[in-house]
């Protein structure tokens, strides 16, 4: 038997902070299973779940007002050591009979931790170092039985303990990397305090997950939607890691790949892993015939979608005894987080073309459930997946066809295609494809006039979109060398025929978005 890699844990509360998830990465990167879950979770859950000890996250709300988030006093008697961070120890303080009050100066950025004592929290780190703020309430009197273990100039209190209870409280926010040794602070209440073991590994992940889906799967099969893409690729290769030939990878050629994407996918699945089932579903003519006259961009977008389900629907019922699909969902998108954002309206139908319906009958399968992005590409990794997936700008599901304005035609994908192939090769060659969010071409379907070897010409433009983006929600466009610019244009105009203009995109987001359509 393998051992459970989730047996050493720490429970983290979400108050709303915009740091939690960061808690978690820092927790994970030493090794510590964790799990992100609603402040209002019930003491009976959390019981149950058996955490080794507890995180409080900061919040944006304030401990004295009317309605602030709470938790009840009796996870302090659960015998687990509990640490609040900036709203959490603020909380702590409240509960305990302390005063929270707002601070006639708030406290923003970077501040001198001086450490009072060095004996658990702040084990094996210098007397001094610098960590990150970000409040405008203070605590003004610890509760009885807390002393003070650090402070900083403008807070005595910059953490706390309990002087018996294993209960600890910091004002700065160790998740951030502006915290030097901040993660250090996080390892320390997890393996010092709470006793937890470095059980999450992606070596031990991967053993036990191996055993876990094997379980699960039995004699029967699973089929998959692999996009090529680094979420389907890891999910893929570890459930051929798991069950062999038992998987049925299914590749889906829309018609609106980039240049090589289809041979590059099907080299690394059919001959690198010897997926002996791997299939390619050549549905490139039917999406083309559906998105025929059709100019509208939610329009495409919906038919685009249709057509996949459509598409992989036939393909998977071809398959003997499937039954299971194998999705690639990830922890961010389980994460029931409080949310401090208000609804927002929808500016484009992202049509994760994988966004399977329910009814497809399978019974799902989703082994990265638990894991956040930088740990999926560490078990890409792991399982041997060349580096060209692992760092793959994002492609999205309806791909060329929302990068060629209007009507998708055959000849525009041509030029597109070797557009966007030229984009990505220089990019490449100039170090920075790694560096930036996505780089590519979008086709416009208008003519300009030229002049090439003294005569006129009148073709189509291509423009060159870059972004630096950190999650997509908001991006700015890069500010890409000039001689690379020129190159760029240079060589579409010269190599890609029916284009004699090159633009490049300088538009943000907000206000554009990334992609044109
Ligand atoms: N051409 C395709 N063939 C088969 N499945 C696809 C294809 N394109 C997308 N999918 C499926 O749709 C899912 C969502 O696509 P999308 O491109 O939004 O995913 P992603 O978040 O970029 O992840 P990935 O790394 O898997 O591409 C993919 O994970 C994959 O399962
Ligand atoms: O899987 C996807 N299906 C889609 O329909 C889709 N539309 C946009 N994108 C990607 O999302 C990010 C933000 O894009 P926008 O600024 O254009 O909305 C960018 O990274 C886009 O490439 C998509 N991804
Ligand atoms: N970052 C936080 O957790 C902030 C806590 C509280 N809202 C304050 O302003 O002090
Ligand atoms: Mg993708």
């Amino acid at each position: 038997m393998v051992r459970d890699i989730h047996e050493s844990k720490v429970l983290i509360l979400d108050f709303g902070s915009q740091y939690t998830q960061l808690i978690a990465r820092r927790l994970r990167e030493k090794n510590i299973y964790c799990e992100i879950h609603p402040f209002n979770t019930s003491i009976e859950n959390i019981k149950e779940f058996n955490p080794k000890g507890i995180i409080l996250s900061g919040g944006p709300a304030s401990v004295y007002e009317e309605g602030a988030p709470k938790v009840s006093k009796e996870i302090f008697e659960l015998g687990v050591p509990v640490l609040g961070i900036c709203y959490g120890m603020q909380l702590i303080t409240h509960l305990f009979g302390g005063k929270v009050v707002r601070a006639e100066k708030h406290e923003y950025g970077r501040a001198e931790l001086q450490v009072l004592d060095s004996s658990d929290l702040f084990k094996g780190l210098p007397e001094k170092f610098v960590v990150w703020m970000s409040h405008a309430d203070r605590v003004l009197e610890v509760p009885e039985g807390f002393e003070p273990i650090a402070k900083t100039e403008n807070a005595p209190f910059a953490a706390v303990r309990h002087k018996e209870k294993p209960i600890y409280g910091v004002q700065f926010h160790p998740e951030v990397k502006h915290s030097q040794f901040g993660d250090k602070v996080l390892e320390n209440f997890a393996k010092v305090i709470c006793g937890c073991e470095p059980l999450w590994t992606m070596e031990n992940f991967i053993e036990y997950e191996v055993e876990k889906i094997r379980e699960t799967v039995g004699d029967k099969n699973v089929i998959c939607a692999l996009s090529g893409g680094v979420d389907s690729s890891v999910v893929a290769a570890l459930l051929h890691r798991a069950i062999g030939d038992q998987l049925y990878p299914i590749f889906v050629d829309t018609g609106l790949l980039r240049k090589g994407e289809r041979e590059s996918v099907e080299r690394t699945f059919k001959e690198k892993f010897n997926m002996k089932n791997f299939r390619v579903v050549d549905a490139s003519d039917l999406f083309l015939e559906r998105l025929k006259g059709v100019v509208d961009p939610e329009k495409k977008r919906k038919i685009i979608g249709h057509t996949f389900i459509e598409v992989f629907e036939k393909a998977a019922k071809e398959i003997p005894n499937a039954e299971f699909l194998a999705q690639g969902t990830l922890y961010p998108d389980v994460i029931e987080s409080v949310s401090v954002k208000g609804p927002s309206a929808t500016i484009k139908s992202h049509h994760n073309v994988g966004g399977l319906p329910e009814k497809l009958n399978f019974k799902l399968i989703e082994p990265l459930r638990e894991l956040f992005k930088d740990e999926v590409r560490e078990l890409g990794r792991q399982l041997g997946l060349p580096e060209e997936i692992i760092k793959r700008q994002p492609f999205p599901g309806p791909g060329l066809a929302i990068r060629i304005i209007g009507e998708v035609k055959s000849e525009y994908l041509r030029i597109l295609r070797d557009a966007d192939a030229i984009v990505l090769e220089e990019i490449k060659k100039a170090g920075l494809y790694d560096k930036i969010w996505q780089s590519f071409a979008v086709f416009l379907p208008i003519q300009t006039v030229g002049v090439m070897g003294d005569e006129r010409t009148y073709d189509y433009v291509i423009a060159i979109r870059a972004v630096e983006s950190v999650d997509g929600m908001t991006a700015d466009w890069v500010k890409l060398p000039y001689e690379l610019l020129e190159r760029i244009s240079n060589r579409i105009i010269n190599e890609v025929e029916g284009v004699n203009r090159v633009v490049y995109d300088i538009t943000s987001k907000p206000p554009g978005t990334i992609e044109w359509e």
